[in-house]
């Protein structure tokens, strides 16, 4: 299987390094242009745009961010090339969902949501079919999760003694505002009840050592209650490990005879 991947960033170095460990095709890398020169030997081609992408591709990962997944996501799709992203809180943005919904069409393609840093997704998939009345995310992190990000501009994160909610609001504006941290916002919102009806608040806490999220969701199912302590990436304390696992699961499950 041949599979370019998009970021070289504390995600994607850790799906690179994997799939090199799996070792059955060589890895391209699609990279920003002034990125072209930078050297990394589980490489073995890089390009600046989807058009250099050779024609034997199988699949694309997506481990950049939104940026990426606006700049390529729909030429991906379009080329006919199954696109794996963990850039989820970008389909906010209604007119990008479009784009993308049609370039997957036009291309006969697909664009697969990586499950990220967060669980349960398959329970509110399932749950949604029934019904669900209200569905509840809180994404926590210790300060450092949360620099770069607009937590910046709401609390003084340096200086914070207790766990402080700096969001609450809507899936949609979760995703919007914190583009680098509320991709699980949206994941819960994708599988659930939808970017305006689920809830989200995010919380800043000097105590926490690991990025912690949480579901509560009721309906017609009864209700249940997630929560997971992901340990952060060395590389990045804003991104949780099992995203980058994640995606290497998700390419697992595109290649397995069986599958959940
Ligand atoms: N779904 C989920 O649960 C999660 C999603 N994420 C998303 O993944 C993104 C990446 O996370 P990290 O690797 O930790 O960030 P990072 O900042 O370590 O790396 C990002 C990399 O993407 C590259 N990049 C950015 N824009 C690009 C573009 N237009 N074309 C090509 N390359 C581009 C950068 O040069 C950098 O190498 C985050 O910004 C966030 O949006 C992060 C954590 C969890
Ligand atoms: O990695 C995490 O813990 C969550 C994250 O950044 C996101 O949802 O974008």
């Amino acid at each position: 299987m041949k599979i370019g991947v998009i970021g070289e960033g504390a995600i994607g170095r850790y799906v690179i390094d994997q799939l090199s460990i799996d070792g059955r095709a060589p890895l391209i890398s699609l990279v920003r242009p002034a990125r072209m020169d930078r050297a990394n030997d589980k490489v073995s081609v890089r390009v600046a745009s989807v058009g250099d992408l050779p024609d034997d591709i199988d699949l694309m990962v997506d481990c950049a961010g939104h940026a990426a997944l606006i700049e390529h996501g729909a030429a991906i799709l379009k080329r006919g090339i199954d696109l794996v992203t963990v850039s989820l809180g970008a389909l906010a943005d209604e007119n990008l969902e479009q784009l993308l919904t049609q370039a997957a069409r036009t291309g006969g393609a697909q664009l697969h949501l990586a499950s990220g840093a967060i669980g349960a997704l398959d329970c509110l998939q399932a749950a949604r079919v029934g019904g669900l009345s209200e569905v509840t995310y809180t994404g926590r992190k210790p300060p450092a999760g949360w620099r770069g990000s607009a937590a910046q501009e709401r609390v003084d994160l340096d200086a914070l003694t207790f766990a402080t909610a700096h969001f609450r609001g809507t899936a949609r504006q979760a995703a919007t505002q914190y583009p680098k941290n509320a991709n699980v916002a949206a994941a819960v919102a994708l599988a659930g009840l939808g970017f305006d009806h689920t809830q989200a608040v995010l919380i800043a806490d000097p105590d926490a050592t690991a990025n912690i999220h949480e579901i509560h969701a009721s309906g017609a199912f009864g209700s249940f209650g997630f929560r997971i302590e992901g340990k952060a990436l060395p590389d990045n304390p804003r991104s949780s490990a099992l995203a980058a696992m994640s995606v290497i699961s998700a390419i697992h499950r595109r290649r397995a005879p069986i599958t959940t």
